[in-house]
């Protein structure tokens, strides 16, 4: 397989507090060429660390990275001009106007003028390159941000958690962005905690947890491994439905007047209604989704929780 990224059993520790923290732990990860990867996990799993030193900002106790064959940082002069990368959001002046930034921004890098419509175009923000940005919603505001990733006209993006803040009608216009990058053929690195934002665009995944890969392939495939098939009811009385599904084996859960019920053979589900005299009004097959498939991966690792969160959260004052 042809990849844009690959880490070997990297590792990397912070001294936080005078205890070591570690934030990844032996992580191997592949990132295939071209298209969207999605890179997940929750809070505090590693994942802004691991970015972090993909792009040579942090650097690993042991174990190694590689971007287009170069391992980094050792050869990070070599590939820097192919990647793009948001990890902290970047500053704009605001009183100019959006195509007067990127110009700014293309003059200092050395990208040619023409650039500056291209990327607007690219990022949907052509009619309003001629706005200030101040009046930017946070959405375009964002996809300002990618719109300077792409002046150099990287062929690796890496955006860490870019939905981070936005509202609905914003993460889907920056999803719409990745999603066209991706099918340009460059390769798009994008980490989140949500996994349903990241589902609907990834072509392929890494998850993580505690510094470590959970689970790694095409969306697809981690849905067929992990994800539940399941169904939900409709029946006139719910609560008795309930209990004859739990009487036949089945482990229903309540969804307001419906039934959730987690089996492979819907129609066993309906057969056992029927023998106890329950007719089924609606019988919906829910699709297994990534949350499901990453629940059941870290269901053994406490992963996800609250604390934990709370763990993530806490604690960067060590140095990188
Ligand atoms: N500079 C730092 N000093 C000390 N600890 C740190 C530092 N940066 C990260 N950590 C710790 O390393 C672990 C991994 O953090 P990291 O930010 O890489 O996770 P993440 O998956 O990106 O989480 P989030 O989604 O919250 O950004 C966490 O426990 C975090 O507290």
């Amino acid at each position: 397989m042809d990849v844009a990224v690959r880490t070997v059993n990297l590792r990397k520790t912070y001294l936080s507090r005078g205890s070591r923290r570690v934030a990844v732990q032996g992580l191997s990860m592949s990132v295939p060429l071209g298209g969207v990867h999605g890179f997940l996990g929750p809070n505090g799993s590693g994942k802004t660390t691991t970015i972090r030193m993909l792009l040579g900002l942090a650097r690993a106790d042991s174990g190694s990275a590689e971007v287009f064959g170069h391992e980094v940082p050792a050869r990070l002069p070599q590939v820097v001009d192919r990647v793009g990368a948001i990890v902290e959001s970047p500053k704009f002046f605001p009183a100019f106007t959006a195509r007067r930034n990127l110009g700014l921004l293309a003059g200092a890098i050395g990208a040619p003028r023409a650039r500056v419509d291209e990327v607007l175009e690219a990022t949907h923000l052509r009619d309003r390159g001629g706005d200030r940005y101040a009046g930017f919603s946070l959405g375009m505001k964002q996809r300002l941000a990618i719109a300077a990733t792409l002046l150099k006209d990287p062929d690796l993006l890496i955006f860490d958690e870019p939905t981070n803040g936005l509202d609905p009608a914003g993460i889907r216009e920056v999803r719409d962005t990745m999603r066209s990058l991706g099918s340009q053929g460059k390769t798009v690195l994008v980490s989140s905690h949500i996994l349903a934002e990241v589902e609907q665009v990834a072509d392929t995944v890494s998850i993580i947890g505690h510094g470590t890969m959970l689970a790694e392939g095409r969306v697809e495939d981690i849905l067929g491994g992990n994800g539940v098939a399941r169904v939900r009811v409709g029946v006139a009385s719910p609560d008795r439905a309930e209990q004859v599904l739990r009487d036949a084996g089945f482990d229903p859960a309540r969804e307001g007047q419906h039934l959730l019920v987690a089996a492979e053979d819907p129609a066993a589900v309906t057969r056992a209604l029927a023998g106890q005299g329950l007719y089924v009004d609606e019988l919906v097959a829910v699709r297994p989704d990534l949350e499901s498939a990453f629940l059941a991966l870290t269901a053994d690792e406490g992963l996800g929780s609250e604390a934990d969160r709370a763990a993530g959260a806490g604690g960067r004052d060590g140095a990188s």
